[in-house]
């Protein structure tokens, strides 16, 4: 399903037991898959907290990177961090191709984070520039004989 056509409703409205299989799968089944699916649900909770995490450390880069501005993407670290992942994934029996592409994703997400954080931090800078003034000595040059 796709973000435009999907509902979002509240976490507390939350039900552990949705499925459009209720009522057409064996009890015994419907028990198993239910048992599965709450790990499930403590996995994604988990993904969502260590994303958080992971953004509330990327935007710390993204700061430093403003403040000295150094470009937001780093091609040399990433290259770095696809080849570990990709290693990582193989051991862990996971496609090291998604490992790939879900850390790409994160990565583009990521830049536009620090993009948008070094424009503010520039709007910022020349907003302060304004506020202060003209520069004495840096005007239009005045002639000492007019
Ligand atoms: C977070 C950084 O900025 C960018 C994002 C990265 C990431 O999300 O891991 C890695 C390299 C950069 O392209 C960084 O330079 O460390």
């Amino acid at each position: 399903m796709t973000e435009q056509n999907q509902t979002h409703p509240d976490d507390d409205s939350y039900d552990p037991g949705a499925s459009s299989l209720a009522g057409q799968v064996d009890p015994a089944v419907m028990a198993e898959l239910l048992s599965i699916r709450s790990s499930i649900d403590n996995i994604d909770a988990t993904l969502v907290y260590l994303l958080a995490e992971r953004f509330k450390a990327t935007q710390k880069v993204g700061f430093l990177k403003a403040t000295h501005k150094l470009p937001a993407g780093d091609p040399g670290r990433e290259t770095a961090q696809i080849a570990r992942l990709r290693r990582l994934a193989a051991e862990a029996h996971l496609d090291p191709a998604f490992a790939e592409k879900f850390l790409n994703f994160i990565i583009g997400e990521v830049i536009r984070h620090h993009e948008a954080i070094a424009e503010d931090h520039e709007a910022a800078l020349a907003a302060d520039t304004r506020a202060a003034g003209p520069v004495p000595g840096t005007g239009p040059a005045v002639s000492a004989t007019a």
